[in-house]
């Protein structure tokens, strides 16, 4: 069998990933033990995994270091590279929605502005909306900007709702939905073919076997 390089995003979708690997029959013991460590084996099978930010597992894989990444269809959406989503995994759910403090009003007309970790995701929003908007890119604690007014509204990523709630805003338009996808790298899949679709058919069969 032919090494198989897994990119898996840190955080999140790390722990939640860990359990359907489990399930295939992949020992991920070093991943559940990792201090701090960020290149792990599997004792079962020819396979490593990396521990990357999100945006650097599509780097990886765009580049053939690379085989397999784990990552939310958010940071798919937001960043244009040469790779192939093969299989939606169904965790890290959530959804990109806008966001704002109550007064806000969707319809105006004035121009708006809008923060966000996702110019892209956001800009093609509005875009297909037929709305200019000015987009003000923020790292993080985005909800801070409608508080402020620093801009209109937000488009962000919601899971629980709890941060909005919180921070006293609510959702005004739900964008999308959106899971973790598995994407493999182009060449990996033609030159490591058998050890590829053998990872891939596996979970899609687990996958398929819970519904
Ligand atoms: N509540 C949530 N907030 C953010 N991401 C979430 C949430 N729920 C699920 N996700 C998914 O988990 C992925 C990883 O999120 P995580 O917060 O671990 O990393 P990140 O926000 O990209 O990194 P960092 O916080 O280090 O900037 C996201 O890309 C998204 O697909
Ligand atoms: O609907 P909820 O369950 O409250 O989750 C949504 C929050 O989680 C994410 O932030 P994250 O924790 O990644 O921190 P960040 O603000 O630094 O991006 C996201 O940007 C929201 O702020």
């Amino acid at each position: 069998m032919r090494h198989i390089q897994i990119a898996l995003t840190k955080g999140r979708l790390e722990k939640q990933i860990v359990p359907l690997l489990e399930k295939i029959g992949i020992d991920c013991s070093e991943l559940k033990d990792k201090g701090r460590k960020l290149v792990f084996h599997s004792h079962n099978a020819n396979v490593s995994f990396i521990l990357v930010k999100a945006v650097d597992v599509l780097t990886y894989v765009e580049h053939g270091v690379a085989d397999i990444g784990i990552v939310g269809k958010d940071v798919i959406m937001e960043n244009e590279k040469e790779l192939y989503e093969m299989v939606d995994l169904g965790i890290g759910r959530c959804k990109f929605s806008v966001a704002s403090i109550p007064s806000y009003n969707p319809d105006s007309y004035k121009k708006k502005t809008i923060a966000t970790k996702y110019p892209n995701v956001a800009s093609a929003y509005f875009r297909r909306k037929g709305e200019d908007v000015e987009i003000i890119k923020i790292e993080g604690s985005v909800e801070i900007a409608p508080l402020l007014g620093l801009a209109d509204a937000i488009v962000d990523i919601v899971e629980t709702g709890a941060t909005l709630r919180e921070n006293g805003l609510i959702v005004f338009e739900d964008i999308c939905d959106i899971s973790a996808r598995l994407i493999a790298n182009k060449a990996s899949l033609k030159m490591k073919k058998d050890e590829m679709f053998s990872i891939i058919t596996q979970i899609e069969e687990h996958l398929s076997a819970r519904v």
